[in-house]
């Protein structure tokens, strides 16, 4: 049976979006004293009163929440606080008091994320329409929350979610073609491969734009150092009045973005730990800090996926479609091509800079980032994988075909 995107909360337009903008501000006026305390978040922050105020929250009421997207934008006032009161003074705090730690374990499990900020909270539910009429691009978006109040920042937020939109078409296309393997229909199949193909294409033209507004010194030093999580805590932290041990969640990254998942699985691009043989685990942590619906369509096209072993399976006449399931992996490469390019600048010169780390490019393959990863030898080896899995018409003649795949079951 075809998959719905509908089921997981979806949308063929938006994709991992909402279908509407995020909510602004929680209606219900009882939560006030979160939203007011957002309000100005990062003067707090500059001036170091961020804790004291914190303290001072009342315990609100979780069970007052009514939606899905009243959930979210809970979800993401108390992710940004958490993460001002951890990071917003010169000593990591250890202990996430009740009034955040309660209400956030709450909303999180309702969600099925971690109680910790990720790329749903930053990318695809913190944004409005500058101009409510307008389209859903990049020139009519500004994110709703940010640590800094610096343009750079709001920019990361909306480049990354603008993305998100360019790669929307991917989501019906997969679930298209995944219909058009299971019934032979290679003409629909074709039609499918070229959505993605277009899709991505798009993709790739809105992730260098994050260089135009985004300084990678205010990157670095400014913005970076709120998105981590706890791993860097040595006991982890302890959220007050939920359990008595320390969790050491990783931190926000677009890592965690279900769309890159979801085109790796679909096309069939598998990723190992890095230099060593076995399932990737870092990937297969961050899908935990996917929202719980659509990490469920993920698992779901993981399932079912069937794209590459029929790619594998095609003779001769099927040479149109091997290069255009080619063309789509191959954008997928130059994506992490791009990506890599942008940890380089980003990350790891602003590292070097920093004299934390020597000048080898040996050394600088050690930076972590915000999710804890080791970055560049992660990033390439990601990148090869991907590059490795484009199908020669030699290759498919070695391989098994499709109809052993199916078997196989
Ligand atoms: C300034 C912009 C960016 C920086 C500095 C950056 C940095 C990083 C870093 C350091 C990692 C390693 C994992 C970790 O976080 O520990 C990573 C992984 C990753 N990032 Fe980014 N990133 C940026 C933008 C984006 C955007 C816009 C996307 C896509 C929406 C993206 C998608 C990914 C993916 C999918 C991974 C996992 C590795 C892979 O699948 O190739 N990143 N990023």
């Amino acid at each position: 049976m075809s998959l719905s995107l509908e089921h997981y909360g979806l949308s063929p337009v938006t994709g991992f979006l909402p279908s509407k903008p995020p909510l602004q501000r929680l209606p219900d006026a009882y939560f006030a004293p979160w939203e007011n305390r957002l309000d100005g978040l990062h003067e707090a922050l500059a001036d170091h009163s961020i804790r004291k105020d914190i303290q001072k929250l009342p315990l609100l009421d979780t069970t007052r929440l009514q939606t899905t997207e009243e959930y979210q934008r809970a979800f993401l006032v108390l992710c940004f606080l958490s993460h001002a009161y951890v990071w917003g003074e010169e000593e990591a705090a250890k202990i996430l008091p009740a009034p955040l730690a309660v209400p956030l374990t709450k909303v999180s499990d309702h969600l099925g994320l971690h109680p910790v900020l990720c790329h749903a909270s930053v990318a695809l539910w913190n944004y409005r329409l500058i101009d409510e009429k307008g389209p859903l691009e990049l020139s009519n978006m500004e994110a709703l929350a940010t640590f800094t109040g610096t343009p750079d920042e709001s920019w990361f937020h909306i480049v990354t979610a603008s993305i998100e939109i360019a790669g929307a078409p991917c989501l019906p296309a997969i679930v298209s073609a995944l219909d058009h393997v299971r019934n032979g229909h290679s003409a629909g199949l074709k039609a499918s491969l070229e959505t993605i193909e277009t899709a991505l294409k798009e993709m790739n033209r809105q992730l260098p734009r994050m260089f135009e507004r985004l300084d990678p010194g205010v990157f670095y030093n400014s913005i970076r150092p709120y998105l981590s999580g706890w791993k860097s805590l040595e006991q982890g932290l302890i959220y007050e009045a939920c359990d008595d041990r320390g969790h050491s969640f990783a931190g926000a990254s677009a890592a965690q973005s279900c769309l890159i998942a979801v085109l790796d699985v679909a096309l069939g691009v598998v990723h190992h730990e890095t230099g060593q043989q076995g399932p990737n685990r870092f990937m297969l942590t961050m899908r935990q800090h996917m929202p719980g619906s659509h990490r469920a369509f993920l698992e779901a096209v993981e399932a079912a996926a069937n794209v590459r072993p029929f790619i594998l399976g095609l003779d001769d006449s099927g040479q149109e479609l091997v290069r255009l399931y080619n063309a789509c992996v191959h954008q997928l490469k130059l994506f992490r091509d791009k990506h890599v390019q942008i940890v380089s600048l980003y990350v790891v010169n602003q590292a070097r800079k920093q004299d934390r780390l020597g000048p080898q490019p040996k050394e600088a393959q050690q930076v972590l980032g915000t999710a804890g990863a080791s970055v560049m030898p992660f990033l390439k080896q990601a990148r090869n994988e991907t590059n490795e899995t484009k199908v020669s018409l030699d290759e498919k003649k070695s391989r098994p075909s499709w109809l052993d795949w199916f078997l196989g079951r």
